[in-house]
């Protein structure tokens, strides 16, 4: 048994200089697989997860060794905590080579899944079936690419679900924790976390239930009464995504004031002769102009910014990489020329920044104050870069300024993305944690599912389910095993720093006008938080930048305030009520 402190400081240094090494070339062979999917990229991969598991099997069971209790330094004790959590590295060998196999048959399933038409050609979910999701009004041919990939994929997965969560929940409990689903939650240190999101989502409610009600009336005008009840869930399939986790797409369909359309961006970008490159150019000159780092060399020479034309097949979902390695940090993603793609991008270069502004850290703290902070930094900067003064100022709209009635559209614009994906992403880790503690068993996964997905977002499936159905499994994150309570968060955290940021701008009037673009102080204010990497609890860190030690939800109550005024006002008007009493789903009670 290792005592003193000074142990410990020696053990803390010899794990420094050794991670590095081993943790750089995981991610490399990680990199090498996903960018290029070969049996022998596969087979590499795993082997050096396997050789990383074991090495922090090695100290993580060693860290546990030293009695902290009387230690001085509080950095010792705050490193070898979190040295302890080796997460799936627990797992006796036997199992964790299965576990690896699982979690790369159900990644790579989801990644190479596509759906073919007769004797046609088959169609991968980026671009081609998001772009049908996105553009088509064809609700027939909606549920052909709703109910085709979920064919192709969800029934893929659903045979090995219950063994991932099987040995997810064993690798939990060697680390101590109940089950996997209490591993997850611990990453926030906050024993009132449930609680906590409970409180939040409460309060997002009202927002919520009346873009709901809004939009179920545009769709009904639409579509028909065949297709929508006024009274009722709206199918999942009409609202411009896969899964109906963001509605941005439909804008057109749900206009308040029709007469005063947006521009149209994307065709702006293509008009400009926009190139992926060229995108990522500008999130990158967004940062640099607030005095943060720039993306380096490496970014350029070793990102893979478009999906390759040379027959590789890779992982087109959008991820950004550290290598552990001083200044070589990447993204991946098959960018298509769309203001959504240049919007991710910037969500994306949030991490890239966060990534160079820690890599100073220790390695163990090379990570968000929490995972919501990860995702909220990327996010932050989106809502200055969406807003119409930076897009106008950029060069990508051309009318100087916004009436009233335009402003309205503006915002409910926003709101599709940001309020519509308040129910979704609280639902999917509540909905995976009762799974990992076991309340959803197996033979309920599927109804277990669309009863969370009526409850939170209102919705229905466009045609039957049953249990040979997995349409969980149909999101990335849940075939990726990948948390997701962190996007729920990042929602509310966005608006928050966005206001504190914009305050120290000194930025004047609405906050959906705000754009921190060119702000040294704001730049200062935000790569100062970003430095702490997950070296002191979230919430000194948080309190440290705004004043608040809380994720508070009246940032974004502030932001979208004018909106619901008119949302309700709309609602009243059309006798619309809140909320889907006649919970049926269409295609029930027809023969
Ligand atoms: C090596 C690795 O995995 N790295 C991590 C980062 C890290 O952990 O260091 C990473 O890059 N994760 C990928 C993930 C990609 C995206 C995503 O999955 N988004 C969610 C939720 C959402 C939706 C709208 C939105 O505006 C923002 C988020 C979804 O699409 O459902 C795809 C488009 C946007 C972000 C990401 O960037 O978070
Ligand atoms: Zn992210």
């Amino acid at each position: 048994e290792f005592y003193n402190e000074t142990q410990a400081k020696m053990f803390l240094k010899f794990y420094e200089q050794t991670a590095q090494v081993v943790l750089n070339e995981f991610m490399e062979a990680t990199w090498n697989y996903v960018t290029n999917i070969t049996k022998r990229n596969r087979q590499t991969m795993l082997q050096k997860e396997a050789e990383r598991s074991q090495f922090m099997l090695y100290f993580g069971s060693r860290a546990r060794l030293f009695k902290t209790d009387h230690f001085q330094d509080p950095e010792v004790k705050r490193m070898l905590s979190k040295l302890q959590n080796v997460d799936k590295s627990a797992l006796p060998t036997e199992d964790l080579r299965e576990y690896n196999r699982l979690l790369t048959y159900m990644e790579t399933a989801y990644s190479t899944a596509e759906v073919c038409l007769h004797e046609g050609p088959c169609l991968s979910l980026e671009p081609d079936l998001q772009e049908i999701m996105a553009k088509s009004r064809d609700q027939k041919e909606l549920v052909w690419a709703w109910q085709g990939w979920r064919d192709a994929v969800g029934r893929q997965i659903r045979p090995t679900f219950d063994y991932y969560v099987h040995l997810s929940n064993k690798a939990a409990q060697y680390n101590g924790y109940k089950d996997m689903g209490d591993l997850w939650r611990s990453k926030y240190e906050s024993d009132t976390l449930e609680q906590d999101l409970e409180k939040l989502f409460e309060e997002l409610q009202p927002l919520y239930l009346n873009l709901h009600a809004y939009v179920r009336r545009s769709l009904y005008r639409y579509y028909g009464p065949e297709i929508i009840h006024l009274r009722g869930p709206i199918p999942a399939h009409l609202l411009g995504n896969m899964w109906a986790q963001s509605w941005d797409n439909i804008l057109d369909l749900v206009l308040p004031y029709p007469k005063k359309p947006p521009e149209d961006i994307t065709k702006i970008m293509r008009d400009q002769h926009w190139k992926p490159d060229k995108m990522f150019q500008e999130a990158n000159i967004f940062f640099t102009s607030m005095g943060l780092l720039p993306a380096p060399p490496d970014f350029w020479i070793k990102s893979m910014l478009e999906r390759p034309t040379d027959g590789r097949e890779v992982e087109c979902h959008a991820s950004a990489w550290k290598f552990y390695k001083s200044d070589d940090v990447r993204v991946k993603k098959c960018t298509e020329v769309t203001i959504e793609d240049l919007l991710s991008i910037f969500h994306q270069m949030g991490h890239i920044q966060y990534f160079l502004q820690f890599q100073n850290l220790s390695i163990i703290y090379q990570e968000g104050a929490s995972p919501a902070f990860e995702e909220a930094v990327g996010s932050v900067i989106t809502l200055s870069a969406s807003s119409h003064k930076h897009l106008l100022n950029r060069g990508l709209l051309s009318q100087p300024n916004q009436d009233s009635e335009e402003e309205v559209n503006f915002l409910l614009g926003i709101a599709l993305e940001k309020i519509a994906f308040i129910p979704f992403s609280y639902m999917i880790d509540v909905f995976r944690w009762k799974v990992f503690d076991g309340t959803i068993t197996k033979s309920l996964y599927n109804q277990e599912w669309w009863n969370f997905r009526l409850k939170y977002q209102g919705l229905c499936p466009p045609v039957p389910r049953s249990e040979e159905d997995f349409d969980p499994g149909a999101k990335f994150h849940i075939s990726a095993s990948v948390p997701y309570i962190r996007y729920f968060l990042s929602l509310v955290l966005q608006f928050q720093l966005h206001e504190a940021l914009c305050r120290a701008a000194g930025h004047e009037g609405p906050l959906h006008q705000c754009d921190i673009y060119n702000s040294k102080v704001a730049g200062k204010m935000l790569g100062n938080t970003l430095k702490l990497g997950s070296s002191r609890p979230w919430q000194e860190i948080l309190k440290e930048m705004t004043g608040e030690s809380n994720v508070s939800t009246k940032a974004l109550l502030t932001y979208f305030k004018p909106l619901l005024t008119w949302l309700v006002d709309e609602n009243m008007k059309q006798g619309d009520i809140l909320g889907w009493p006649d919970f049926s789903c269409s295609f029930e009670g027809k023969k």
